[in-house]
């Protein structure tokens, strides 16, 4: 879902962009494969990659799931597939064509291989290995899975998606810290979280929620959805950044975008896509509420009522992601 990000783009046309991004879209689903439905997981061993694949092993709209890394991809398959759920698990390393293999044939493709961040470092800090790698696994599905839909999770999805879950992560977390404040079930705090994720280029808008904070609360509260995933690679201390919370969210996507490609109406996830909201000012990839269809993306939805602070957070925003939608841009036009 990769452009948390970016917009959609039907690969069949455009598979050479892919790389930037990482999400793409595509055609229509067919009622066959929504009885075989295929998930190929690329960095499947790695921190999100492992909890990821557990959730989809659960996952009852998936008949095969597909595990591929560059180390240890067939060992976490042979563990998943003891598990009692009905899907079949295969996994694949580098060799006999393994990436081909895995993704042949896939519905969805969700990718979070890439490295995650230290502590002093920006996700932008790691786009340079990342972007390869994303450009890597992008034109191979593109090459053997041309109507599969990918779902990026690699940093900094600002710059290398065009469609992703990003923005899920930033309304999992606000739910969870608004609840957390006002004593409440998160179940019942649905905060809508636009714009793209990182740093100043997340917006909650909290306003539409109803809930009611002091100045103080909600600037504390804002800082925090928007600097959550710094929370984790310092509490993490140099071993990685945020992948169980990761996987949950991005679990939670895949199986939006399988009911909305199953004939499922009325299926809203934030994302990251090709959006008109903000073109005019030469922003072409925004995350809002998005409608999934049998076509990935449906209807774009209006960002609705803002606040006079949210409407400081989206000027601040918009000249950032600009910037970082430039940087994939050219990294695409430069290979
Ligand atoms: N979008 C988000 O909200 C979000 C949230 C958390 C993490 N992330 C990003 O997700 C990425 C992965 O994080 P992680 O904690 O799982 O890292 P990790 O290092 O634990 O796992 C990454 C996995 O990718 C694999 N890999 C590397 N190159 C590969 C290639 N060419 N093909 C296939 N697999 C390859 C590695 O072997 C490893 O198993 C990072 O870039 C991180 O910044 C994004
Ligand atoms: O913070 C990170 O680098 C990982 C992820 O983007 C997050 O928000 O947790």
């Amino acid at each position: 879902m990769e452009r948390n990000v970016v917009g959609v783009v039907n690969n069949q046309f455009h598979a050479h962009r892919i790389v930037v991004g990482v999400v793409i879209l595509k055609r229509a689903f067919s009622s066959s494969a929504a009885n075989a439905t295929k998930v190929a997981v690329l960095g499947a061993a790695g921190g999100i990659g492992q909890p990821l694949s557990l959730l989809l092993k659960h996952n009852e709209s998936i008949s095969h799931l597909a595990l591929y890394d560059i180390v240890n991809a067939p060992g976490v398959a042979a563990d998943l597939s003891h598990i009692n759920t009905h899907s079949k698990v295969t996994g694949y390393s580098p060799d006999n064509d393994g990436l081909k293999h895995a993704v042949t044939d896939a519905t969805i493709i969700v990718i979070p291989a890439g490295v995650p961040r230290k502590p002093g470092m920006t996700r932008d800090d790691l786009f340079n290995t990342n972007a390869g790698i994303v450009k890597d696994l992008a034109t191979a599905a593109a090459q053997y899975a041309p109507k599969a839909f990918m779902a990026v999770i690699s940093n900094p999805v600002n710059s290398t998606s065009m469609i992703q879950k990003v923005t899920t992560l930033d309304v999992v977390r606000s739910s969870r810290f608004v609840s957390e404040l006002k004593g409440t079930d998160p179940k019942n705090e649905n905060i809508l979280v636009v714009g793209g994720h990182s740093g100043v280029t997340i917006i909650p808008l909290i306003s539409q929620s109803g809930a009611k904070f002091t100045d103080d609360e909600l600037k504390a509260l804002t800082h925090r959805i928007q600097f959550g995933g710094d929370e984790v690679v310092k509490a993490k201390a140099g071993t990685g950044s945020a992948t169980l919370s990761m996987a949950f969210s991005a679990s939670r996507f895949t199986n939006s975008l399988l009911r909305a490609l199953n004939g499922e109406n009325g299926v809203v996830e934030p994302a990251y896509v090709r959006s008109p909201l903000f073109e005019s000012k030469g922003v072409e990839y925004f995350a809002s509420n998005v409608e999934l269809s049998r076509e990935g993306v449906g209807k774009i939805h209006d960002l609705g009522p803002l606040s006079q602070y949210e409407k400081d957070l989206l000027e601040a925003a918009l000249p950032e992601l600009k910037k970082n939608i430039a940087k994939g841009v050219d990294f695409v036009h430069k290979q």
